[in-house]
């Protein structure tokens, strides 16, 4: 297998219009299997729209992306989660991940639900309405959903930007582990810096609009086995986020 192939994602020379508006671009980036990419940058710089391209939302206006080695073809190969959770509010919690598991192609069966429901601690709302549970809870279930199907990526667009700063720490901690021991290769964007310095294990600062790679950092911290206090008390930590921090800011002038 080339290298290539062994690549989750590769942006090759994307630039992004809307209109006359260039949001993006030019950028390349290649996201080897496995990684935590977090693009991080100043509202607008297009962190979203280079997630709407890799899902395959939309097409390139110049360049290729590939997942796979393939063009992204939109609702495939790709779990996704959103600022809001986007769940079926009539059905319950584990009616919804047995929704996914089935839109998937895959047998549903209840100790599958149960068993994705436990992985983002949920085991014990299954038979809930989606209105009986927080919307923390309900983010867990959106995730739970998304990586039921199994499929090699997981694209998270702000998936915890509506949540409080408690509920957000917790989730964050959670998705860590999750994503520790799934391996899947994802993508995150955040507005946070100290999030993204905690989930990834590559960061990524946009410049503002049109967005290109300010700043490609590997976070070289421990993904297992430490506690989150312990992580964010950790001098690389600090030094890390100072470092994103600088560039962001470095290019937005307010
Ligand atoms: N469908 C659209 N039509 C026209 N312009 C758009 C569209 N979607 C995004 N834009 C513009 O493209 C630029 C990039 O938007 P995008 O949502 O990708 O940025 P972002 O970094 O994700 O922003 P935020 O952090 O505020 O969510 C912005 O200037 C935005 O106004």
């Amino acid at each position: 297998m080339s290298s290539a192939e062994a690549d989750a994602i590769t942006v090759e020379a994307v630039t992004h219009s809307y209109g006359d508006v260039t949001a993006l671009g030019p950028i390349d980036l290649t996201v080897p299997q496995g990684e935590f990419l977090v693009l991080v940058g100043a509202s607008g710089c297009g962190k979203s729209t280079l997630l709407r391209l890799i899902a395959g939302f939309e097409q390139p206006t110049a360049g290729t992306v590939r997942t796979a080695g393939q063009p992204p073809v939109p609702g495939r190969g790709a779990g996704l989660v959103f600022q809001q959770p986007r769940l079926f509010p009539w059905k319950t919690v584990g009616g919804n991940v047995a929704l996914a598991l089935k839109y998937a192609g895959q047998t549903v069966t209840p100790a599958k639900v149960d068993e994705l429901l436990a992985r983002v601690g949920l085991h014990d709302v299954a038979q809930r309405r989606v209105w009986q549970i927080s919307g923390g809870q309900q983010q867990r279930v959106a995730i739970a959903r998304a990586l039921a199907v199994d499929n090699p990526l997981l694209l998270l667009d702000e998936p915890f930007a509506a949540l409080d700063a408690l509920t957000r720490e917790k989730l964050q901690d959670d998705l860590r582990q999750v994503s520790a021991s799934t391996g899947r290769t994802s993508v995150f964007v955040t507005h946070s810096v100290d999030e993204a310095v905690f989930l990834g294990s590559r960061v990524v600062v946009l410049t503002p609009r049109p967005g290109t790679v300010a700043l490609d950092l590997r976070i070289d911290l421990p993904r297992t086995g430490i506690a989150a206090d312990e992580l964010r008390g950790l001098p690389e930590f600090a030094a890390l986020r100072a470092e994103v921090g600088h560039a962001i800011r470095d290019r937005v002038t307010v």
